[in-house]
């Protein structure tokens, strides 16, 4: 050891003797940093335990010498200087005694270098300077906030919550709200069917075109992210649309911010559940529709007027069923929760298209005032997590609905297809042919077992009501099917003469009671026969004004499929309504035809109950021959392939398919 510190004092004698000078020598501009860098080798060197070395005085720069005297002084007590030391070498005169002295007068050291130089120095003092500067500065908004805050409250919406829409519908209520000078002119009616914020005077446009277009509003605008002030509840309150960029492309997401005036929550609670109530008695009459969006959050799409469940001709006893077990089961929240059970229902409905299994969900929705969650398993890019995601963020008390639920995992010639190039025969009556469908590729990354995890997996929410629609019963999955899924299995099928004999009359009935009323005076007077055609705009006119001169030439009327809509239907008695829909019923064969298919003939008679009447039997015999042909076009497609040579992909499959069903199929 003794050995090596006269070694090093050796080699830091020869060093120093070298001096900065030398360093200005041999480096030019760099030699006095690298006269310092070199002192520090030294003193790495020199450092060691229990053997104080002291190095003679060199020259020194004299600006260094105070400097390192006083930061060697004040970080190390065991550092002695002789206050002779040469400015390269700041430590070069100091006594250093005792290991642990090492690190601190190393760092030491290093400070006494950086303070030794000039411009190091002044952009040291700077950076503390400006450090204290934005320190302070910190320290004074964050109180100056803190302070401020405490006398605001502040609500945050998004855009993408419903909250927002209440919040946006309230505000545009507010006359101060219009008052906005930089106002953004929108058509949003934050999922209403009445808009929320009026042009003043719009309303007063009665003319057609006005009524049928979207309404005009104003919006204070959003892009500036300026404040708008109003009061309420004699409290200050202001109110900023924010947007942010949100995602790649450019997708804009806005949140509204609503400040108070107060120390209290007790008026934000007060604006919260106001607006709410305005917003919820303007949607009364209306249920929501959310759909999922591509983030796995639920937007609000629609607000759909209620369906009365008397508009919706079921089989007796089918529509009670579906909603006294459902209005039950919303009120044996505590009945579950006793006896360990999830608080879940579920609903298959399925059978024939068209037999209303849709319309009586909406319907029991709109009864049961619940918003209705529309869960489209055919969402491109849906597969389980998403699905998973999407369920456990439903609210307790819904309507989940699944349309189709087969659709997700077999592949249709239905309801799945694309339409190909192939069409059907023509039809007799000019119609275009019924294009013929081509089974459509799955692009479904969702798996059964992720719809059944989702369904009743740990994720899945307690409370909802989950209805899914199929037309093939028979394809679904047992396990899908089971209870704890699908509580309740119900079947809809085509109508029957009961149904024809309700639907008629619902349709022909005046809604207007008291116009009804009032013709009935007029109808006794000519009898039950009467056709009631009192209307002048009922298609007998036409006929009777048959002789009137008709210039125009037959083929220059405008040709198309169906009635023209007119605004007056003739005024029936119920008398009348009844005799002709139980005619009507027994045109109408049992089970062969769908309800929506009977609400679109009576469509094509909206106004002539009498022709709807005796054009029923026809009408029963045109759908029996267009059904039998789209059988026969569907059975020539399916024959067909068998002749094509087996070349192509397609072709080899359908060869396969038919191939096996002749081997199955006994001879
Ligand atoms: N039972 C019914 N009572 C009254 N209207 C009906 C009935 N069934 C169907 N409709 C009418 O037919 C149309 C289609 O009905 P809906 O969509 O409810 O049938 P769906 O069974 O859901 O058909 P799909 O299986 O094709 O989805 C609606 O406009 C509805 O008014």
């Amino acid at each position: 050891m003794p050995k090596r510190s006269t070694r090093n004092r050796h080699l830091k004698r020869r060093i120093i003797h070298r001096g900065p000078e030398d360093g200005m020598t041999d480096k030019g501009s760099l030699g006095p940093i690298a006269g310092h860098f070199r002192n520090w080798e030294v003193n790495e060197l020199v450092v060691m335990p229990s053997a104080p070395i002291t190095t003679g005085a060199s020259r020194a720069e004299p600006h260094s010498i105070g400097d390192s005297k006083q930061v060697l002084s004040t970080l190390n007590g065991n550092v002695a200087s002789n206050g002779t030391a040469d400015s390269g070498f700041g430590s070069s005169n100091s006594t250093v005694a005792g290991g642990g002295t090492t690190s601190i007068t190393d760092f030491s050291s290093l400070v006494a270098l950086l303070f030794s130089f000039g411009a190091l120095r002044d952009w040291l003092k700077l950076i503390v300077f400006g450090g204290v500067i934005e320190t302070l500065r910190r320290v004074a908004f964050s109180m100056y906030y803190k302070i401020i805050v405490s006398f605001w409250i502040t609500a945050h919406f998004d855009e993408n919550d419903s909250s927002y829409d209440w919040m946006m519908f309230w505000l545009s209520k507010q006359p101060s709200w219009a008052l906005a000078r930089d106002v953004e002119i929108s058509t949003r009616t934050f999922g209403l069917n009445t808009s929320a914020i009026m042009v003043p005077g719009e309303e007063e446009g009665n003319n057609l075109s006005m009524l049928a277009s979207r309404k005009l509003a104003y919006l204070p605008s959003a892009t500036t992210g300026m404040a708008y002030s109003m009061w309420y509840h004699r409290r200050y309150m202001s109110i900023t649309r924010v947007q942010a960029q949100t995602g790649f492309y450019g997708q804009k997401e806005e949140t509204l911010q609503i400040s108070i005036l107060t120390r209290s929550h007790r008026v934000l609670n007060e604006l919260l559940l106001e607006a709410k109530k305005e917003y919820m008695a303007a949607e009364e009459h209306s249920i929501s529709i959310f759909v999922s969006d591509v983030n796995n959050g639920w937007r609000h799409v629609a607000s759909k007027p209620k369906r009365s469940l008397n508009s919706i001709i079921l089989d007796p006893g089918v529509s009670d069923l579906l909603v006294d077990d459902a209005r039950d089961f919303l009120e044996s929240k505590a009945w579950y929760a006793a006896r360990g059970i999830p608080f879940r229902r579920g609903y298959l409905l399925y059978g024939a298209p068209g037999s209303g299994k849709t319309s009586i969900i909406s319907s029991i929705a709109g009864d049961l005032g619940l918003d209705v969650y529309i869960v489209s398993l055919s969402r491109a890019g849906l597969d389980d997590s998403a699905l998973s995601e999407l369920i456990s963020t439903l609210p307790e008390k819904c309507i989940a609905l699944m349309e189709d639920i087969d659709a997700a995992f077999t592949q249709s010639l239905n309801r799945d297809a694309v339409q190909g190039p192939v069409n059907g025969p023509a039809a007799d009556d000019g119609r275009p042919p019924p294009p013929v469908a081509r089974p459509a590729p799955s692009t479904s990354r969702l798996s059964l077992s992720g719809l059944l995890n989702a369904l009743d997996g740990v994720a899945a929410q307690e409370g909802r009501i989950l209805y899914a629609t199929t037309n093939k019963y028979t394809a679904l999955d047992p396990a899908l099917c089971r209870p704890g899924r699908m509580d309740i299995h119900v079947e809809f099928k085509l109508a029957s003469k009961y149904q024809a004999q309700k639907l008629f009359y619902s349709f022909y009935l005046p809604s207007d009671e008291s116009a009804a009323a009032d013709d009935d005076e007029k109808e006794r007077d000519k009898g039950d026969d009467d056709s009631g055609y009192n209307s002048s705009a009922n298609t007998d006119d036409a006929e009777s004004t048959a002789s009137e001169p008709d210039t125009a030439p037959a083929s220059e009327k405008p040709a198309f499929f169906g009635t023209s809509h007119r605004q007056h239907a003739p005024k029936l008695r119920r008398k009348q309504v009844a005799k002709l829909a139980e005619r009507f019923a027994e045109a109408i064969p049992e089970r062969e035809l769908s309800m929506a298919a009977l609400q679109g003939f009576l469509m094509t008679y909206k106004i002539r109950p009498y022709q709807a009447v005796d054009a029923a039997k026809d009408w029963v015999e045109s759908e029996r021959e267009a059904r039998l042909k789209k059988q026969q076009a569907a059975q020539g497609q399916e024959d067909a392939p068998a002749s094509i040579p087996a070349s192509t992909p397609a072709s080899t499959d359908a060869v396969a398919a038919t191939t096996n069903e002749d081997e199955v199929k006994p001879s």
